[in-house]
């Protein structure tokens, strides 16, 4: 049985600021995150990216904090990279190895080693219909294999805040069915969270919407 929602953990963004260079694009960003599906909603350059990768920790903010459970991203950045698997919107990371590899690699660096992730990572694979494509270099696959496999490697490595850029852009109509799928299971434990920048509506539920301003 789920915890009752007043003894659930939340992701807590605290006034979150963030300029490149000059230009400030992240401004007092506060929001609380509930486990489960969150969709950054907004027009083109509100900003849906670069608060991905702030949440990934993949930039440091300005000014502001955000805490899940008892870390804190500014204090603890190393410990939360691990705890966060980040895809981004272009195609996949490390483009001279294959879908295979890039798991091994991520599995290893992220300190997944147990069957249990490979099965995972192999059925995900199959339902996103990346099956054939799995020992090829991801630089001669298309954008669309490209990002199925990262999807794959990220969803397997299983770390409770999952950080999507536009995830169905380049997806079949199959891929992106198996995705909602795979991301539907993956909130039916409550202690992860899973934050999308999308155009489209994710069209998963529940879903918590953050409306961004331009
Ligand atoms: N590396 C960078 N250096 C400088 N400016 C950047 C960089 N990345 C993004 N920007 C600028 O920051 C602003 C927000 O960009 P960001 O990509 O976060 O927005 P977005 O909402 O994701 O946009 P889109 O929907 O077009 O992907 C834009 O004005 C963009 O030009």
């Amino acid at each position: 049985m789920p915890p009752p929602e007043q003894d659930l953990p939340m992701l807590q963004l605290e006034q979150l600021s963030f300029a490149y260079d000059t230009q400030r694009v992240v401004d007092n960003w506060s929001a609380t995150l509930a486990p489960g599906a969150s969709w950054l909603q907004g027009p083109n350059g509100c900003g849906k990216s670069t608060r991905l990768k702030l949440l990934g920790a993949v930039l440091q903010p300005q000014c502001g904090q955000a805490r899940l459970g008892t870390l804190e991203l500014r204090r603890d950045a190393q410990a939360w990279r691990r705890q966060t698997a980040w895809v981004g919107a272009e195609g996949a990371p490390l483009p001279h190895l294959s879908p295979r590899q890039l798991f091994a690699f991520l599995a290893g660096l992220y300190g997944v080693h147990d069957e249990a992730h490979w099965r995972d990572w192999s059925a995900t694979s199959t339902a996103l219909g990346l099956t054939r494509w799995l020992d090829q270099a991801l630089h001669s696959l298309s954008t669309g294999t490209q990002r199925k496999a990262a999807l794959a490697a990220a969803l397997s490595l299983d770390v409770p805040l999952l950080l999507l850029d536009e995830p169905f852009n380049a997806l079949d109509e199959q891929a992106a069915a198996a995705l909602r799928q795979r991301l539907q299971q993956r909130h039916q434990d409550a202690a992860r969270w899973t934050v999308m920048a999308s155009h489209e509506d994710p069209a998963l539920s529940p879903l918590q919407t953050l409306q961004l301003q331009a």
